[in-house]
């Protein structure tokens, strides 16, 4: 009989591990907790737990990133897979930056939550993490995903869609990687063929600005914007494009400081950016070293720069050969890429 697989259960707050407290829901229950609410985890794999955090995913930050990719590395050797128990309002963040700072893991790292808490009658809790131990365990597994509400997304293409329902998650612009109904694993994308050795990076720059775009902005911030961070991401409107409004302060200062990284990206939820459509997009070229997001989701671009300008020194590497390169599906129709 093949021995059971040993899954590591991290357990970092959120609503699954949260009770009512005088000022509101709050996370306290332990993940030994956790399991015991699931006493059938037993059948399908060895868990051992560790409470890496206690946080509403309100306060997680690019620190508590950092912990998770830390906890994993220490623990990688010991066990067939990961379970991070996470809130569901910054889980898209996180599980797109350990995409990003974990690469090429065959072992599965499953990021779960719930939209109740796990003591109560009524929950998605207890099948959430019961899907998360059985894909975890599953032989096929590997990379960073979410699995939530029966759906197995991939780590950067998840995005928080719903504030209530317990279909939260939606896969942006590329399918779900399976299903998961009854116990059963139903497949629909092939895990990708993982070539190098898993790798971990521990390093971030979390000097970015993200920059929401609306009608009649005024440029009077830009200038601090600009003087401060080192990348500002423009959360433009359509396919994108630099409002009048701004545009001559914002060329003036992409010209007075051309060591920062501008990033093009949308507020379009679906089908990404194409600066090349547009007049409002065409200055861009002229006046600025930028990149776009094309399709990654705005919670992936975040984590890649944050990633990319954490390892790589951007005024002596080819910026748009890191920025392009695909991890963990970001990235399907972007420059460079043939679509095939
Ligand atoms: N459903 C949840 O987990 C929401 C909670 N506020 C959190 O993100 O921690």
């Amino acid at each position: 009989m093949q021995q059971k697989k040993r899954i590591l259960l991290l357990a970092t707050g959120g609503t699954i591990a949260s009770r009512k407290s005088d000022n509101g829901l709050k996370p306290q229950i332990t993940p030994e907790e956790l399991i015991e609410y699931i006493p059938q985890v037993k059948e399908i794999c060895d868990v051992e737990a560790v409470q890496l955090l206690n946080l509403d995913s309100t306060n997680m930050e690019p620190s508590h990133w950092k912990l998770m990719v830390h906890a994993i590395w220490e623990h990688y050797d010991d066990f067939d897979g990961f379970v991070i128990a996470h809130g569901t309002d910054t889980m898209a963040y996180t599980a797109a930056a350990l995409s990003y700072m974990v690469q090429n893991t065959k072992k599965p790292i499953v990021i779960t939550g719930a939209q109740k808490p796990i003591d109560l009658e009524i929950t998605d809790a207890k099948s959430n993490l019961i899907d998360s131990f059985l894909y975890a365990a599953d032989d096929r597994s590997q990379g960073v995903q979410i699995v939530f509400d029966g759906k197995v997304i991939a780590g950067t293409r998840a995005k928080k869609v719903r504030s209530k329902s317990y279909n939260a998650f939606s896969s942006i612009d590329y399918p779900s990687l399976a299903v998961i109904q009854d116990m059963n694993i139903m497949r629909y994308i092939p895990m990708l063929p993982y070539e190098e050795e898993v790798r971990f990076y521990e390093k971030l720059d979390e000097n970015v600005f993200l920059m929401k775009l609306i009608p009649g902005i005024r440029p009077k911030v830009l200038k601090s914007i600009f003087e401060n961070y080192d990348c500002i991401i423009v959360e433009s409107f359509g396919v994108g494009g630099i409002p009048q409004s701004i545009a001559e302060e914002f060329y003036r200062l992409c010209q007075e400081h051309p060591d920062k990284l501008v990033v093009m990206a949308t507020q379009v939820a679906h089908e990404g950016s194409d600066m090349t459509v547009y007049e409002v997009g065409h200055n861009m070229k002229e006046y600025c070293r930028f990149l776009e997001s094309y399709d990654m989701t705005l919670e992936s671009v975040i984590a890649k720069v944050m990633w990319m300008l954490g390892n790589y020194d951007i005024s002596s590497c080819d910026i748009e050969e890191v920025f392009y390169h695909s991890i963990n599906y970001d990235l399907i129709f972007g420059k460079n890429r043939k679509c095939n």
